[in-house]
């Protein structure tokens, strides 16, 4: 059985989002639904691979594209319109999505 993933990357501008708890999930492929719930992960931002603060892992549920709404951009911190874009640019055609909330600890 492979080790549950210690670390995740988020774009730099979304990061302050995270550290100060507005952000309390993210949706990712099937290559990032690997968190268990109750583990710690770090948090490093993708452009430049620094770290911002540690995450617990509350839980980790498949999500389509396709029914991304108004709730999950809540949580997001984003508008809609803007978290539909940025997920159809970093995984475009991808239907089967997996939505993973956290805490700050
Ligand atoms: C390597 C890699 O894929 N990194 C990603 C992927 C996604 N995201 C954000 O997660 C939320 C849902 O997708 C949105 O807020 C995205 O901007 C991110 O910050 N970094």
């Amino acid at each position: 059985m492979k080790a549950a993933p210690t670390k995740i990357t988020f774009f730099e501008f979304l990061t302050p989002f995270v550290v100060s708890g507005k952000k309390t999930i993210t949706i990712r492929d099937e290559s990032e639904c690997h968190y268990v719930p109750g583990t710690h992960v770090e948090v490093f931002t993708l452009e430049t691979d620094i770290k911002v603060c540690d995450i617990e892992i509350l839980s980790v549920e498949p999500l389509q594209y396709s029914e991304i709404n108004e709730f999950h951009a809540e949580q997001e911190y984003l508008p809609l319109p803007k978290l539909k874009e940025i997920i159809s640019s970093v995984y475009p055609g991808t239907e089967q999505l997996y939505l993973i909330s956290y805490k700050l600890v």
